[in-house]
C-alpha cells in the first residue's frame, strides 16, 4: 500500500488528520479553496510537532511531504487514504463525496469526517464513504468511530491502528455515532444550566475538569460507576441511581432556544473564563496537558495509553554506532520545571527506561517478568553535565560495563544531538520475584547478557565510569 493520504478539506479537523499522517511518515496532499489554508495546516502541524512525538520514547518514522494543490484529482492521484473534512453541511458533503466517488483511485478508503451524519445519508446519491469520525486534536487524541460498509470498516481500521489511532467500529449506523451523542446531552445540560442562570461557563468547566472529567479519561462510564456501587456492584448502583432518571434531575431532550440573548451571554462567559489566551495558547496548554496525562496513563496501559503502547511496540529501535540507543526520546513539557529545562528527575527516569529496553533487548522482557524473574535497580550515580529542554530530542546509548552471573552493570549516555548532557550508571541485580532474592539469570538472558558484555568490553571505557560524588573531574 502507498502511504499517501488526501486530505479534503484542511480546517480544524482536516489540519489535525493531516498532522497525523504526515507525522507518521505519510505523505499527504491537500485540497482546500481556503487561500488561508497553507498557513493554517501550517499552525496546526507546529503543535502536532511539540506534542505527538512527545508520547512516544522511541522516534516515529521521518515526516512525509506534504503538498497543495488547487485540482482535487491531482491530489487524489495514487491515494491509500482520502479523508474528507468538509464543513457539516450535507448538500457540500454530497457534491464532494460525488466526485470522490469518481476520481479517487478504487482501491482507496473514503473516509468522512462528519460528527453527525450516517454513510447511508452521506451515500445516498451513489457515493461510497465510510464514517470515519475522528476527536480534537486529531494528532493526539486515538478515538475514530468507524461506520459503514464493513468490509472497508476493517481495511480501515488496519490503517488507523498503524498510525496510532484506536478505530471503535460502531455495530448500526445512528446519527451522531456513539461518543457525539454524549457530548450532545452534557452540552444541552450545560446550556441550560448558563440559560438558567445556575452556574457560569466557568463553574461548568471546574464542576467536569475538578471531578468527574479526571476519571473518565481512564475508565469511561460503567467501570466508574461500578466501583461507585461499592461491594454490592453494578445492580446496587443501578437500583440506587435508576430511579433519579425519573426525577427531573436532566432536562433531557429540550434544548433552549438559541437566541442572540443566550448567545452574547455565553460567549461573554466564555471571553471572561479564556480571552487572555489565544486559541494557539489554548491550544498548546490543552496539549500539554494531554501528552503528560496520556504519558501517565501509558505507565498503566489504561485507556488511551494502551494504544500508545501497542503503537510504540510497532515503532523500530534505532541502532546508531557499536551501541545500542535504548531510548530515543522528544522532551515533554512536563518533564521540565520553573528553571525552564528538563528537571532532575527524569534524567534518572530516562536511565531507568533506557535499563528497561537492554532488559528487553537480553530477553528480561515482559513474559520473563511475568514467569517471576526480573531486575532490580542497587545503584545509580547521575551526572547533570548540560542542560536540555522542551522539545529537544533526547536519545540515550547504553554499554555493559559488566554482565556476569546476578549483576547487570550499565553505563547510559544521555545525548542532546551532538552534546553529552548526563550519564547514568547504574548496577542492577537479577531477582527471583517470589523469594525476592538475588538469584542467577535464566541461560537465554545470561547468553545474550554475555554476548553484549564480550563485545562492549572491547570499547573503551567511557569518559566518567565509577565517579561518586564530590570527586574532581
Ligand atoms: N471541529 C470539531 O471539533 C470537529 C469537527 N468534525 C467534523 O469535521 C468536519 C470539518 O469540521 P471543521 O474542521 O471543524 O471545519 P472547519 O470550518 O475548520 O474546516 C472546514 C474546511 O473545509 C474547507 N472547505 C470548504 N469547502 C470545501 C470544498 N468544497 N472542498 C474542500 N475543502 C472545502 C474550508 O475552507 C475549511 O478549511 C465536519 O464534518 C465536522 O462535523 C469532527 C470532529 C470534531
Ligand atoms: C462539536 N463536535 C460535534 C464537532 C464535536 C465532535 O465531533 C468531536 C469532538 O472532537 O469533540
Amino acid at each position: 500500500m502507498t502511504k499517501k493520504a488526501a486530505i479534503i478539506g484542511g480546517g480544524v479537523i482536516g489540519g489535525g488528520w493531516a498532522a497525523r499522517f504526515l507525522l507518521n511518515g505519510w505523505d499527504v496532499a491537500v485540497f482546500d479553496p481556503d487561500p488561508e489554508a497553507e498557513r493554517k495546516i501550517g499552525e496546526v502541524l507546529d503543535n502536532a510537532r511539540r506534542a505527538l512525538p512527545a508520547l512516544y520514547d522511541k522516534p516515529l518514522p521521518s515526516e512525509g511531504t506534504l503538498t497543495f494543490h488547487d485540482d482535487l484529482g491531482a491530489a487524489l492521484e495514487g491515494a491509500a487514504w482520502v479523508q474528507e473534512s468538509v464543513p457539516e453541511r450535507l448538500d457540500l458533503k454530497h457534491r464532494i463525496h460525488a466526485d470522490l466517488t469518481r476520481l479517487a483511485p478504487a482501491d482507496a478508503i473514503i473516509g468522512s469526517s462528519t460528527s453527525g451524519f450516517k454513510p447511508s445519508e452521506l451515500n445516498e446519491q451513489g457515493a461510497r464513504a465510510i464514517v470515519a469520525h475522528p476527536f480534537n486534536p486529531v494528532y493526539l487524541l486515538p478515538l475514530i468511530e468507524l461506520v459503514g460498509d464493513s468490509e472497508t470498516c476493517a481495511r480501515a481500521a488496519e490503517v488507523l491502528r498503524s498510525v496510532g489511532l484506536y478505530p471503535l467500529t460502531v455495530r448500526k449506523e445512528i446519527d451522531a455515532h456513539i461518543a457525539d451523542r454524549f457530548l450532545e446531552a452534557v452540552w444541552r445540560e450545560a446550556l441550560w444550566l448558563v440559560k438558567d442562570g445556575i452556574a457560569t461557563t466557568e463553574e461548568i468547566d471546574e464542576a467536569i475538569r475538578m471531578g468527574f472529567g479526571l476519571r473518565w479519561a481512564q475508565m469511561g462510564l460503567f467501570e466508574t460507576y461500578r466501583i461507585a456501587g461499592g461491594e454490592a456492584g453494578m445492580k446496587h448502583f443501578m437500583a440506587q441511581f435508576g430511579p433519579a432518571l425519573q426525577w427531573p434531575w436532566t432536562k433531557l431532550m429540550d434544548v433552549p432556544e438559541f437566541t442572540d440573548e443566550l448567545v452574547d451571554l455565553i460567549a461573554g462567559q466564555s471571553d471572561e473564563q479564556s480571552g487572555h489566551l489565544s486559541i494557539r495558547q489554548l491550544e498548546r496548554l490543552r496539549d500539554d496537558n494531554l501528552v503528560g496525562m496520556m504519558r501517565s496513563l501509558k505507565q498503566s496501559g489504561s485507556g488511551a495509553g494502551g494504544v500508545i503502547r501497542a503503537h510504540e511496540a510497532l515503532l523500530a529501535i534505532p541502532q546508531v554506532g557499536d551501541l545500542p540507543v535504548t531510548l530515543d526520546i522528544q522532551v515533554p513539557q512536563t518533564w521540565t520545571d520553573y528553571n525552564g529545562h528538563m528537571n532532575e528527575t527524569h534524567y534518572l527516569e530516562a536511565g531507568a527506561k533506557a535499563s528497561d529496553c537492554f532488559m528487553e533487548m537480553i530477553g528480561a522482557d515482559a513474559d520473563y517478568i511475568a514467569g517471576g524473574l526480573s531486575y532490580f535497580t542497587a545503584e545509580s550515580h547521575v551526572r547533570y553535565l548540560d542542560e536540555t529542554h522542551q522539545g529537544a530530542r533526547l536519545q540515550v546509548q547504553t554499554q555493559v560495563l559488566s554482565g556476569q552471573g546476578k549483576k547487570l552493570h550499565l553505563f547510559h549516555t544521555l545525548l542532546s544531538g551532538e552534546r553529552t548532557v548526563a550519564t547514568v550508571e547504574t548496577l542492577l541485580l537479577h531477582v527471583d520475584l517470589g523469594t525476592r532474592r538475588s538469584c542467577p539469570p535464566a541461560d537465554h538472558v545470561a547468553a545474550a547478557l554475555e554476548s553484549y558484555a564480550s563485545r562492549h568490553a572491547a570499547l573503551p571505557q567511557p569518559e566518567g565510569v565509577g565517579r561518586a560524588v564530590g570527586q574532581r573531574p
